[in-house]
């Protein structure tokens, strides 16, 4: 610390500017001018014979009258700081500057002061509440001023007794090895200065230990708890109606939101909060039990909280009644003199729900929790059905079924047709894109309008025409299903459609007899597919997989079924035409008069059997 220090001040809470006038008036007052000529302070000491001024070795600014007695001196309107040998007395208080910039005087917050039982610093003023305090007992005989006076050495304390007795009390200091001064700091520690080797050293600090960290009656500012467990972020507002001043500053403090109303007792209830430690030294009520503390607030409209600290036995102890709350330090465990706080809060919007019963209240809560609760799961099924449904539409799980071919994913056919670029024509159920797959296989992808949200008919078709294997039909390689849009994968026919090529004129596209010839054979062996050997298919039983996977066999052994069952048994073939068949070598007759699905045939049969010799041996083997 730098040199010179502020030790004492004439009105510190009326800083004066430059050119402001310090006069001693020929009447005897010392009188401090602005550069306004305004009167900022004055020792009002005009008429009383003052002599002279004279700033003594001690520090102490002294007005003498001609006998030299003293007149006025500074030692007897301390501000923060106390001289070697300047006494505080009874009545009077050191209150700390604002801060090390502002040194105005602190309202309302720390102080140091002497009372008839001892030396004690406060915070707050309303009353004030104390962190530190050296109390004496004893006779009490001192008839004069109780006062504090800084020895080399020692804070002595003269209260009971007037000097020259021994002190009633002595705080310990440093002694004295050059100058020395003590100073009630802003943020309440009271310090000891010595000049060392060129500056001003800290060389005590009698309060310190009250004020280490949680214990600090501002270490989370006023209606803050500190929780003495945790280092970071120890601070929270009090509970019940309080909030942060400064949210990104906790231990600022809080303020109560609504301030409790001194009559309404009826509408104020307690916070309870247990393991607590507050800093206040000085209870209000002793040996009492916790209810007579509790009650004793709810009579005092200014107590802002019941604060019981047990004594030696549970059941009767110290009782707190502050009238503004500070930092309250609390711990996860008991504490030693376990001490529980009683928060005096107001009841939450209790005003329009007063009048009701506890059980109403009970009662309403209920119905609103029921109604809650059933709306919440009403909007979850809804949901969840919701998501069904979109799944449904979305994502048919049709995959797995024998016969099914591909699926795709809808971005697959985006990026196959880039973004369903190529138009390949359009037909009666919409357009045909063309696309290459990532195997570079080329497709032709037919989007179908209109089917909307037609699923269950439109996968039963894509199973149907997906089981469809001939080499004259266009092969199904896939479906799409995504929303309600529906897409077909065909593989790519690279010569187009035969239309083209029938109906168009120009000589490159005119097709030779023989060509035609093929292709008619081609598309009647298609036809015959789909009208027989498909039928046939369709037979297979869908639900078996091993069954649909040998399926083209399964149709051949039909196919010899229907060829020995003919009606007109002499087309039925000999046995070992059938093993032939059956192993290949032959094939099944195409002209067959037996049909597996038209019932007509069956009757048929039936009615031809009447009239018929009776057929001999098995239906199956016949007569031949
Ligand atoms: N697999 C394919 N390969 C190449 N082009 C195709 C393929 N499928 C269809 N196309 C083209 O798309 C056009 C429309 O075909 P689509 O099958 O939709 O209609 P269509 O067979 O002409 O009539 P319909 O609506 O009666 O079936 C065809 O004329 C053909 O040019």
């Amino acid at each position: 610390m730098g040199y010179p220090q502020v030790v004492w001040s004439a009105n510190r809470d009326h800083p004066v500017s430059d050119g402001a006038i310090l006069t001693l008036t020929s009447t005897g007052g010392l009188v401090l001018q602005d550069v306004d000529g305004s009167t900022v302070w004055t020792t009002n000491t005009t008429g009383k014979s003052v002599a002279g001024l004279n700033l003594t070795d001690d520090g102490n600014l002294v007005l003498f009258d001609i006998n030299s007695f003293v007149v006025w001196q500074s030692f007897d309107y301390p501000t923060d700081c106390l001289l070697l040998g300047q006494r505080l007395s009874q009545g009077q208080q050191l209150i700390p500057s604002v801060s090390s910039t502002d040194w105005t005087a602190q309202k309302g917050l720390f102080s140091l002061q002497v009372t008839d039982k001892g030396l004690f610093a406060y915070v707050g003023s309303n009353p004030p509440q104390a962190y530190y305090s050296y109390a004496v007992s004893g006779n009490d005989t001192n008839k004069g001023k109780r006062y504090v006076t800084f020895l080399n050495g020692s804070l002595s304390l003269f209260t009971l007794t007037a000097e020259p007795s021994n002190p009633d009390g002595v705080i310990t200091i440093p002694q004295a090895s050059t100058t020395q001064y003590i100073k009630l700091m802003p943020d309440g520690h009271l310090k000891l200065f010595e000049w060392q080797a060129g500056s001003w050293l800290v060389v005590a600090d009698p309060f310190n230990s009250y004020l280490e960290g949680c214990k600090n009656p501002l270490a989370c500012g006023r209606n803050a708890l500190c929780l003495g467990n945790q280092r970071d972020q120890p601070c929270k507002c009090l509970p019940g109606d309080f909030i942060a001043v400064d949210y990104q500053k906790p231990h600022l403090g809080c303020t109560e939101i609504t301030p409790l109303k001194c009559n309404a007792t009826q509408d104020q209830t307690w916070y309870p909060i247990q393991n607590v430690a507050y800093f206040n030294i000085i209870a209000d009520m002793e040996n009492v039990d916790i209810e007579t503390c509790k009650q004793a607030c709810v009579n005092n409209c200014s107590c802002k909280a019941a604060i019981f600290r047990y004594g030696l036995d549970a059941s009767y102890g110290d009782c707190y009644l502050p009238y503004e709350l500070f930092t309250m330090m609390t711990f996860p465990y008991v504490i030693h003199r376990n001490a529980s706080a009683f928060i005096k809060v107001r009841i939450p919007s209790l005003s329009p729900y007063s009048k009701l019963s506890l059980a109403g209240i009970i009662l309403i809560s209920t119905i609103v929790s029921v109604v809650f609760l059933l709306g919440v799961i009403g909007f979850l099924i809804y949901l969840i059905c919701k998501r069904r449904r979109a799944t449904l539409m979305e994502e048919e799980p049709i995959g797995e079924l024998p016969g099914m071919p591909n699926r795709f994913y809808y971005e697959e056919l985006k990026t196959a047709t880039d973004n369903f670029n190529k138009k390949l024509g359009e037909g009666g159920f919409g357009a045909v894109y063309e696309g290459t797959l990532e195997d570079g296989s080329k497709i032709a992808v037919k989007c179908l309008e209109g089917l909307g949200q037609v699923n269950k008919s439109f996968l039963a078709e894509v199973q149907s025409i997906g089981s469809i294997h001939h080499v004259n039909l266009v092969r199904l390689r896939g479906f799409c299903a995504w929303k309600s849009q529906r897409f077909l994968v065909y593989e790519f026919m690279s010569n187009g459609s035969l239309d083209q090529w029938i109906y168009h004129r120009d000589q490159e596209h005119i097709l030779e007899w023989e060509c035609r010839k093929k292709i008619i054979l081609d598309v009647a062996k298609g036809l015959a597919y789909l009208h027989e050997d498909w039928m046939l298919l369709d037979m297979v039983d869908k639900y078996s997989e091993n069954m649909q996977t040998h399926a083209l066999e399964v149709v051949e052994m039909m196919k010899v079924a229907s060829w020995c069952l003919q009606y007109d048994y002499t087309k039925r073939p000999s046995m070992s035409t059938v093993v032939k068949a059956l192993e290949g070598v032959i094939e099944v007759e195409s002209r067959l008069d037996y049909n597996f699905t038209d019932p007509r045939t069956q009757n048929t049969i039936v009615e031809q059997e009447k009239d018929m010799t009776p057929l001999m041996g098995s239906v199956l083997s016949g007569p031949r």
